[in-house]
C-alpha cells in the first residue's frame, strides 16, 4: 500500500540550493523511491523571488515525478510549515567574497526567530528541522530558542557537506572509494574552525592516519576544509549549492531512513556530551536509528583534537552570546 506522502517544507526555494534540492527530493532521494512528497515552498514577499518560484514549479510540474503528490507555494512561514514532518530552512543572504559566515548573523537572525515561532506553532510535534542558511549552527539555536513547545531535538544544522568534504578528500589521497571511508566525525562550527577528526577514521578498514602523514592531515586538508566554502564563491562567484543540497538530502535521509551503523555529523543539540556546553548546536558524529539520532559516545582524542574542538566551540558560544539580547 502508498504511504501518506510526507510533507516537507523548504525554504528559500526559489534559490540556487532551493534549485538543486527541490527535483531530487520529488525523484526520491531524500525519503526513499516509495514514498510520496508534498512540497510546502516558502519565499519571500518579492515580486522577483515570487516569479522564479512560479517558473521552479512549473518546471516541477513538467517532470510529472510519480512521488510529488502535491506542492504549495507561499510567502507566510505559517502556512509554509503547517503541520510539515520536515523543514529544510535554506532561505537566507548568502555570503559573498570577502564575507565570513559569522558576517550573516545579524541580517539572518530575524528571519531564523520568525520561522522558528511559525514552527513552534503549527509544525507536527515530531517536526524534523535541518538548518542549512549560514550561520547555520546559530542559526539553528536561534529557531530552536524560538520555539519552546517543540523538542530542542527537532533542531539540526548541516555540517555534512564539511563532512562529505573531508572524506573526498581522505579517499583521493588514498586511492580509495568514498564509500568505503568510515567513521570521519565533523566537530563545532560550519566556519574556518570546523574540525574534521580522523582520529577514529578508517580506509578500506585501515586507520586512516596509518595512511597519510599527520602533516597531510592538519596542514593540507584541515586547511583545505576552513577555506573550501571561499575557494567555491572565488571560483563560481556564487556559494556552494548542488554540493550543499546534496548534503542536505544525505543528512535528512539517514536522520529518516537511518544511518545503518554509519557515522554522520549533525549539528546537534549538546547535551554536555564530551565537555560540550549544554544548549549549544555543535556538530558532532552521531547514528541514526528509528527516526532519531544518537552522539557517538566514549571517545577519546589527543591533545591536538581536543584543541581543535575547544576552539570551534568557543566561536559557537562567542556567536551565540553576540545574538543572546535579542532573547532577553
Ligand atoms: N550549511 C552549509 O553547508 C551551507 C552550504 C551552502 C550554502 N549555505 C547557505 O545556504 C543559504 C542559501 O544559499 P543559496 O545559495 O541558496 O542562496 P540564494 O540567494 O541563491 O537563495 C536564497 C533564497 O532564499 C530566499 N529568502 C531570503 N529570505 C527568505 C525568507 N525570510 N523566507 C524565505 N525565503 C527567503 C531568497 O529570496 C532566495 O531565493 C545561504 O545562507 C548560504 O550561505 C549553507
Ligand atoms: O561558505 C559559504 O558561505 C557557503 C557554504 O557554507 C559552504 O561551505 O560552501
Amino acid at each position: 500500500m502508498m504511504q501518506e506522502p510526507i510533507r516537507v517544507a523548504v525554504t528559500g526555494s526559489a534559490g540556487q540550493i532551493g534549485y538543486s534540492i527541490l527535483f531530487r527530493i520529488a525523484a526520491g532521494a531524500m525519503f526513499g523511491r516509495d514514498r510520496p512528497v508534498h512540497l510546502s515552498l516558502l519565499e519571500r514577499d518579492h515580486p522577483t523571488s515570487r516569479s522564479a518560484l512560479k517558473g521552479v514549479m512549473m518546471e516541477l510540474e513538467d517532470c510529472a515525478f510519480p512521488l510529488l503528490a502535491g506542492m504549495s507555494a507561499t510567502t507566510n512561514p505559517k502556512e509554509a510549515f503547517r503541520d510539515c514532518d520536515v523543514a529544510l530552512l535554506i532561505g537566507a543572504r548568502p555570503r559573498g567574497p570577502g564575507m565570513e559566515r559569522a558576517d550573516l548573523l545579524e541580517s539572518n537572525a530575524r528571519i531564523f526567530i520568525e520561522q522558528g515561532r511559525a514552527l513552534d506553532e503549527v509544525a507536527k510535534r515530531s517536526v524534523k528541522v535541518l538548518v542549512v542558511g549560514n550561520p547555520c549552527n546559530t542559526n539553528a539555536w536561534i529557531a530552536m530558542k524560538s520555539a519552546p513547545s517543540l523538542s530542542p531535538k527537532c533542531f539540526t544544522a548541516m555540517v555534512r557537506l564539511d563532512q562529505n568534504r573531508a572524506i573526498s578528500m581522505l579517499a583521493a589521497k588514498t586511492g580509495a572509494k568514498a564509500s568505503h571511508v568510515h567513521q570521519v566525525a565533523v566537530w563545532g562550527n560550519h566556519s574556518p574552525t570546523v574540525f574534521a577528526d580522523l582520529l577514529h577514521a578508517t580506509v578500506d578498514g585501515t586507520r586512516a592516519l596509518e595512511l597519510v602523514d599527520r602533516d597531510w592531515y592538519e596542514k593540507t586538508l584541515l586547511t583545505t576544509l576552513a577555506r573550501r566554502g571561499t575557494s567555491i564563491i572565488q571560483s563560481r562567484g556564487a556559494s556552494s549549492a548542488a554540493s550543499a543540497a546534496n548534503a542536505a538530502i544525505d543528512t535528512m535521509r539517514d536522520w529518516v531512513l537511518g544511518s545503518m551503523g554509519e557515522w554522520v555529523s549533525m549539528g546537534v543539540v549538546s547535551d554536555g556530551s564530551y565537555g560540550i556546553p549544554e544548549g549549544l548546536v555543535c556538530g558532532m558524529p552521531c547514528v541514526c536509528r528509528n527516526g532519531d539520532y544518537e552522539i557517538v559516545q566514549g571517545l577519546g582524542f589527543d591533545d591536538f583534537a581536543k584543541a581543535r574542538i575547544e576552539r570551534t566551540v568557543r566561536e559557537l558560544e562567542a556567536e551565540r552570546d553576540a545574538i543572546a539580547p535579542l532573547f532577553r
